[in-house]
């Protein structure tokens, strides 16, 4: 009996050793595989992208992924294989062949499926499957009408005077600073609570619902890196559980706390009879018109949980990229005086008082300020890094090279609005590049529109973009109309590069963003003087 130890030992060394070689051995014949003989073999990029995931993941987790997709297309060209399987593009051929064509035979890949899954089921962005997706578009488009939109107007405009009701100084001089990224987040985020759910969350005058607000983006940035884990689907289930609130901590469980307001108010709806009582049927929040619509062709009617996750995902969806672009625009605008005062003076001078400024024929000619909302768009960027689609059966052509089933290919957002050969001095704000002029033809313009999509494009692109462009156009209108704006003196630079911040990140007037889906940011400090 005692001797059986030393054998049992023996074996299971021999185990050991025979399992640690073919670990080794697989693995070397994996890289060797994926370096040398892997259908996307020929195609350039970083030796480490070729071997694994990994680098794509370290890259999400230091939030710098866009920075190094805008830095590999400029060392190995418009196709780089970015990982094992994985190609970014950054033409305008692959941009429209990957999103913009109705026909283009991808989907949205199961990397997507770690974003709003805590709320119950799968939202209209992170379905994937595409029947299921074009059933939930349908239900929803009636929501986003033009007529939906501007019934939803008055509102809007009421959440912005009170926005700038808060700002206004006591004085006539100027006013407290503030933090322009911050305020953004809650106004942003006061204007989704009003239009998704028809609450009043207020938190730009008050404390109270702040916390809120400002889980949304530390929020994103963990399940941004979750969802690049090659286990991602492992960990999906438990992203409503105790444990992830403590692998999280507060933003996650202010996040559950987000996810329990909005199914409290699907539930307020659903109840017997809401929609006759009084305080509901007149309700033109989101909501309240998807809770009782289906789905005219196929008869799909949405279940509670469909309801609680579209819900949240549209306040997020709405929420984080206006603030995003809102808080850029005013970085851009007080680091360039002479792009403030042009649209500043095109909109004191076309509206004689704040209560004109609707939508409308005067607020569309403002060309200047559409220009300047152009120009921050293309600059931040809607989703910065590359949104991945999965080829299909049949496969696909891009640019001229064929690729089968199950190849990712994408175009990141940051590094094609900064391509060289689409906008010339690509890292200049330039509203004017939106405007025609003797030296810049409308032909040009269109020739850079091929290449801007901050609102994603085709049958996967942004749904509430009608309602994002207004929100943006009447937020600047209101706001410079009323007040003088100003970067605060001691404050200066607060959200600009510079010189050791960290690779692509030295441009003093660049503003700065980290990769979560959409950008972590913060600043400009600002302060503003009222007009009149
Ligand atoms: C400045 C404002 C906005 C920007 C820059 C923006 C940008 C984008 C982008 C780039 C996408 C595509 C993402 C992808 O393919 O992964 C997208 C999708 C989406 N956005 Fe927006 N968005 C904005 C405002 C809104 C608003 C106000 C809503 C509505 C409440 C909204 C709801 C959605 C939804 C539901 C999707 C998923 C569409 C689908 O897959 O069918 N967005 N948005």
């Amino acid at each position: 009996m005692l001797s059986a130890f030393p054998i049992f030992y023996s074996a299971l060394s021999h185990l050991i050793a025979y399992g640690t070689v073919t670990l080794i051995g697989y693995i070397v014949a994996l890289c060797v595989y994926r370096v040398f003989f892997h259908p996307l073999a020929k195609y350039p990029g970083p030796l480490s992208y070729k071997l694994s995931g990994w680098p794509l993941l370290w890259q999400a987790y230091t939030g710098d992924r866009h920075i190094w997709h805008l830095l590999d297309h400029e060392r190995y060209g418009p196709i780089v294989r970015i990982a094992p399987n994985t190609l970014s593009f950054n033409t305008t051929t692959a941009l429209n062949a990957i999103y913009g064509t109705r026909t283009a035979n991808v989907k949205k890949g199961e990397w997507y499926k770690t974003f709003d899954i805590a709320a119950g089921t799968y939202s209209s962005f992170t379905e994937t499957d595409r029947e299921k997706h074009a059933i939930k578009r349908r239900w929803m488009s009636p929501a986003f009408t033009t007529e939906s939109i501007k019934a939803n107007e008055p509102l809007i405009i009421d959440i912005i005077e009170r926005f700038c009701e808060t700002l206004k100084p006591n004085s006539g001089g100027w006013g407290d600073k503030w933090n322009a990224h911050l305020v953004s987040v809650y106004l942003g985020f006061d204007l989704m609570g009003a239009l998704v759910l028809g609450s009043d969350l207020r938190s730009v005058q008050e404390k109270d619902n702040r916390d809120l607000a400002e889980c949304v983006l530390p929020t994103q940035k963990l399940l941004y890196w979750l969802s690049y884990l090659p286990v991602a689907f492992l960990v999906r289930p438990f992203l409503r559980s105790q444990w992830f609130e403590v692998l999280g901590g507060k933003p996650v469980r202010d996040s559950n706390r987000l996810i329990d307001y909005g199914k409290d108010q699907v539930q307020a709806r659903l109840t017997s009879n809401a929609r006759n009582e009084t305080g509901f049927k007149d309700r033109i929040d989101l909501l309240s018109k998807l809770t009782f619509n289906e789905d005219k062709k196929s008869g799909w009617r949405p279940s509670s949980l469909d309801l609680d996750t579209e819900s949240l995902n549209m306040m997020l969806a709405g929420a984080d990229p206006y603030s995003q672009v809102l808080s850029g625009a005013i970085f851009y605008l007080v680091h360039n005086p002479n792009c403030l005062e042009k649209v500043t003076a095109e909109i004191r001078s076309t509206f004689a008082s704040s209560q004109e400024i609707v939508s409308g024929a005067k607020l569309n000619s403002c060309t200047y300020l559409y220009a300047c909302i152009e120009e921050s768009l293309r600059r931040l960027t809607g989703v910065l890094s590359h949104v991945p689609r999965v080829v299909l059966s049949g496969g696909m052509t891009i640019d001229s090279h064929f690729f089968s089933e199950g190849t990712v290919v994408g175009v990141a957002q940051y590094a094609i609005h900064h391509n060289a050969d689409y906008f010339t001095e690509p890292f200049k704000f330039s509203p004017e590049r939106w405007i025609p002029s003797p030296t810049n033809p409308p032909s040009a313009i269109d020739e850079m529109r091929r290449a801007f999509e901050p609102f994603g494009l085709g049958v996967r692109g942004c749904i509430g973009k009608n309602l994002g462009y207004l929100q943006l156009k009447l937020t600047l209108a209101h706001f410079l109309w009323r007040f003088d704006l100003r970067e605060c003196e001691g404050e200066k630079g607060v959200g600009a590069g510079r010189k050791g911040l960290g690779i692509g990140r030295e441009r003093e007037d660049e503003y700065q963003m980290w990769d979560a889906l959409g950008g972590v940011r913060d600043g400009p400090i600002v302060e503003v003087k009222s007009a009149r």
